[in-house]
């Protein structure tokens, strides 16, 4: 595909995705039906996509409209690409710009930040004077990060099995396990370190998460949402292999656990009905997502206030059925993908204040500026017996 398709696409795709059909589905139905597509112009439709979606609100400033051609016409304009190159019309390529296309204006205020108003006001409430490099940290692309599974072998042997496969990557502060890729990203789900369950996907923050809880083999451990289990296999490895118990309210949803534990080494246990009592309840509760918005960027466009209430009602559901699951002195650890107050300092902050046997041992806020996600953990501690 010429570079003028590739626009042309990405704009046919915006637009299904601004009718209302997610990201993902929309790029799978066009890959499917476009059979002359090769991977490097899957990739590069993908990105077109992606880079206006996280940028959707000042894309629209740029672009003059809210359209799939507005948006990405805002999008070169932001970036400083060759409009007139790409916007050539023929067969395949949007048609040449013309009076019907807006000039466009520069993005104000939180448009600039790329975020609703409400959320906008909502994050700055949340992290002050750091909402703003938070918010646009989202704005870019997000980095792929490893974790090196230490049952397996070490940063080096992992560094080395990659470099095999043509990836390369080096440690990253936020986690000794985590490893940050610099080259080569897409060859990793392929790769022997990968297959052979010398590293997993996940991003950094989401490690440091899993350092930060006062795990030790020995210890019986549930992880309360365990999803596709990044964090369950994290916390195997800090048992030296586990076990762990594993459970989410969508069963489904640990579909390749199995697979993945056996791959990684560690004992993973289904726990569809946890029985207590716990030394350490992860609870990795659904949340807005906000800080994975460099990678779901359609999330920012979509939250609404009324699904963000519901959030924390579910969230502080779950806080209470997990802390009924704990041990007398045991750990109940709480974590979210989220930047918001609300789901995060004011929430467990509102659970210690209605369960005054528990008391907060940490907590920690991770930003985008930090590297990985944005992600936020709280452990704590059951002091008076139940
Ligand atoms: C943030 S994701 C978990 C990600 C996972 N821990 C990981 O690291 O890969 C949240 C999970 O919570 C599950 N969930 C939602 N409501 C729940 C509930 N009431 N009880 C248990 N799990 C729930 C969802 O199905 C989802 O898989």
């Amino acid at each position: 595909m010429q570079p003028a398709a590739r626009v042309q696409t990405a704009i046919e795709i915006l637009d299904r995705i601004l009718a209302g059909e997610a990201a993902e589905r929309a790029l799978t139905n066009w890959a499917r039906g476009a059979r002359y597509a090769g991977s490097k112009d899957r990739a590069a439709v993908r990105d077109h996509v992606f880079d206006v979606l996280r940028c959707q609100r000042s894309c629209a400033a740029l672009g003059g409209g809210e359209s799939g051609r507005a948006l990405m016409l805002g999008h070169l304009r932001a970036t400083g690409l060759d409009i007139g190159a790409l916007f050539i019309g023929g067969s395949y390529g949007p048609a040449p710009l013309d009076e019907g296309d807006a000039p466009g204006q520069a993005p104000q205020g939180y448009e600039a930040w790329d975020m609703p108003d409400w959320l906008g006001e909502k994050l700055s409430a949340s992290l002050g004077a750091q909402a703003e490099s938070a918010a646009m940290a989202l704005r870019h692309r997000a980095d792929v990060f490893l974790r090196v599974n230490t049952l397996a072998g070490d940063l080096g042997a992992a560094i080395a099995a990659l470099s095999e496969d043509g990836i390369t990557a080096e440690p990253h502060p936020l986690s000794p396990t985590a490893l940050r890729v610099t080259e080569g990203a897409r060859a990793v789900a392929r790769s022997r370190a990968y297959t052979q369950g010398l590293v997993e996907l996940q991003d950094a923050a989401s490690q440091a998460v899993v350092d930060l809880l006062p795990l030790q083999p020995g210890l019986r451990v549930l992880d309360f949402c365990a999803g596709g289990g990044g964090k369950t296999l994290a916390m195997g490895a800090r048992l030296n292999g586990g076990p762990v118990e594993a459970h989410d309210a969508d069963p489904g949803r640990m579909a390749d656990l199995p697979a993945r534990a056996a791959r990684a080494g560690v004992q993973v246990i289904a726990a569809n009905a946890p029985q207590g009592p716990y030394d350490l309840v992860l609870a990795d509760a659904p949340c807005s997502g906000s800080g994975a918005w460099r990678r779901s960027p359609e999330g920012k466009w979509r939250l609404t206030p009324q699904a963000l209430d519901e959030l924390v009602q579910i969230q502080a559901g779950i806080l209470a059925q997990c802390a009924a699951l704990v041990a007398p002195d045991g750990v109940l650890a709480y974590a979210t993908c989220s930047m918001l107050d609300e789901e995060n300092e004011a929430q467990v902050r509102d659970f210690v204040q209605a369960n005054p046997a528990w008391q907060i041992e940490l907590t920690r806020q991770f930003l985008p500026d930090d590297g990985g996600d944005g992600f936020f953990v709280a452990c704590l501690r059951r002091t008076i017996a139940k």
